[in-house]
């Protein structure tokens, strides 16, 4: 039996044994796909029993993957290199697992030849030392199991750029079993297709593209996550179907040549996810352009963030570590924190100026912020302002995590005079966390927002102010006020990443705010848990006695 069958990259001549007589272009991958879309069979037998065909094998499209990687084979986007901040942490791939090998269609052995007599005398048993089952019947061999897809989190990948170069990842396929045609004890199961592991950064979140469904979230180094299952091998069959005996042994038999598609390996799982990159660091480093964050992380660890007079320096998070920086010399600093410098906020970053809204949601995994302001700045206060309320608009939460600011170049004279006076005012900006509640530092309702701003309208417009001033007061009071509602600092330290002044003292900060962030997470995480036991207990007291 002969079909012609045509593809998207050609046509292709297809015998009945599945074997492609004429593919004039990438031959290897289509003839797989052909041979199960032209003879999708009906009958399998295995022994007496009829098998189910499942829909896979079924219903498997014409697929061509040589195509689809010719498709995608271009270098990413054309500014991946001149903009790699806008790539970074955001990539959509397609992953494809191996396909499983096939299995082989198997001849009976022919019957020994008895010297002697010159009479041929048929074996009543099958010949040889074979693999058997606990109940002793006859393994026939199976293709290879097709290779898997995994992820797996890697403290060398930094970025998710190389992800855009390279869109699509296919596992190999399992090997077929390599058999003659005839059932010997020498068959072996086809070779398994090695793991293709796919490494990502820390921190990678990874989700199904279509349905947006959330697959894992890799946060420690080592962690993975299987995103596609290679096809299993197909199972090897015996051409005996009029030989009762044979059929009678439970050995997987076929009846005609055309079955032999059972022995076809499963194909692989084609999915395609989107991953984001959040990433982890302890402390996050955000401050307005310019204020001298990069400095500050080149200063305190060993990392060499571009540094440089002119705003958005920092395109791209950069990471350092605290510990183990015999360079520095810390005085035996090791809180074993990492530290995340972000690009510069500016006023209105929020609702996406500047490239801060890009990052800010790298700031989500931190446990402490540190707030970096150019104390030589006209106004460092309004600075700070600026910082707190974007952080507070982008997500309210960021406002209540702990934060220590940090007045930064103290060796120029102006910054030298202001110091003090700005330590007093923004140390008491904001409340104290043991006093504020649940609510604090949430955005306040629209409400009495509105409310606060009605009241200051009228009291101005009584005094004659224009109205687009009035706006402008109010918005800053509103501001003020708001900051005034978030959480006050922990401390407020002056220094000079350029000279290095100040670091002994911000290294013990961090340290004790670290430590004090991880006594306050156990405290909400034992809340938490009684909070449940309470109620779990209580459920029990409401259920109907017969329950108990
Ligand atoms: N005088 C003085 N200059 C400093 C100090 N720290 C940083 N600078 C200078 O301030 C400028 C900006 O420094 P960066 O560390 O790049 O600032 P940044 O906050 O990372 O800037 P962006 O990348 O734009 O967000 C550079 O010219 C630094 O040399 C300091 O302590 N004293």
């Amino acid at each position: 039996m002969q079909a012609m069958a045509s593809t998207s990259c050609g046509s292709a001549v297809v015998s009945a044994r599945g074997c492609v007589s004429k593919l004039p272009f990438h031959s290897k991958h289509c003839a797989h796909h052909l041979a199960f879309t032209i003879f999708p069979k009906q009958r399998f037998w295995q022994g007496d029993q009829r098998l189910a065909v499942t829909s896979t094998t079924r219903t498997n499209p014409i697929n061509c993957s040589l195509l689809k990687e010719n498709a995608n084979a271009s270098e990413g986007p054309k500014n991946l290199d001149t903009e790699p901040h806008k790539y970074f942490d955001q990539v959509v791939i397609t992953v494809r697992s191996g396909d499983g090998g096939n299995g082989a269609t198997l001849k009976f052995p022919k019957p020994k030849v008895d010297d002697g007599d010159k009479k041929f005398k048929k074996e009543k048993k099958i010949p040889g030392t074979y693999k058997r089952g606990p109940d002793g019947s006859l393994i026939l061999p199976l293709g290879g199991h097709g290779g898997d897809v995994i992820l797996v989190a890697d403290e060398s990948a930094d970025t998710l750029l190389p992800l855009h170069r390279k869109k699509r990842h296919n596992a190999k396929r399992g090997s077929n079993v390599s058999a003659m045609g005839t059932l010997s004890p020498s068959l072996r199961d086809g070779l398994d297709a090695p793991v293709l592991r796919i490494p990502v950064p820390v921190g990678t979140v990874v989700k199904r593209k279509r349905g947006g469904k959330f697959l894992a979230d890799l946060a420690k180094p080592g962690d993975e996550i299987m995103v596609a299952r290679g096809g299993r091998g197909g199972i090897s069959v015996v051409e005996a179907a009029n030989n009762k005996r044979l059929r009678d042994s439970g050995l997987p038999t076929i009846q005609d040549p055309d079955d032999k598609v059972l022995t076809l390996g499963a194909p692989g799982e084609e999915i395609a996810l989107e991953l984001t990159l959040r990433v982890v660091a302890d402390i996050g480093l955000v401050g307005l352009p310019n204020a001298g964050k990069s400095s500050l992380l080149a200063a305190v660890t060993v990392a060499k963030p571009e540094i440089a007079a002119y705003p958005f320096t920092t395109l791209m998070p950069n990471l350092g570590c605290l510990e183990g920086d015999p360079l520095k010399n810390d005085g035996g600093f090791s809180s074993g924190a990492t530290m995340a410098d972000l690009p510069g906020l500016i006023k209105d970053a929020h609702l996406g100026k500047g490239l801060g809204r890009m990052f800010l949601r790298h700031l989500r995994r931190t446990r402490v912020l540190v707030h970096v302001v150019d104390a030589s700045s006209p106004d460092p206060v309004e600075d700070y302002t600026v910082l707190r309320e974007e952080l507070h608009l982008y997500n309210p939460e960021y406002v209540r995590r702990p934060h220590i600011v940090v007045l930064n170049k103290l060796d120029l004279p102006e910054a030298r005079e202001k110091f003090e006076s700005l330590r007093e005012v923004i140390q008491n900006m904001g409340v104290d966390p043991e006093v504020a509640d649940e609510e604090t530092g949430n955005a306040d309702s629209n409400g009495s927002r509105l409310a606060r701003l009605d009241d200051v309208e009228r009291d101005s417009s009584s005094q004659g102010v224009s109205k687009a001033d009035q706006r402008k007061s109010n918005l800053k009071e509103e501001t003020a006020r708001k900051v005034q509602d978030f959480r006050r600092p922990e401390a407020v330290v002056g220094i000079s990443a350029r000279v290095g002044e100040g670091m002994k003292e911000l290294l013990e900060v961090i340290r004790d705010t670290l430590q004090k962030e991880q006594k306050e997470a156990q405290k909400l995480k034992r809340e938490k848990l009684r909070a449940r036991r309470l109620q779990s207990s209580t459920n029990l007291m409401k259920a109907p006695q017969w329950q108990l």
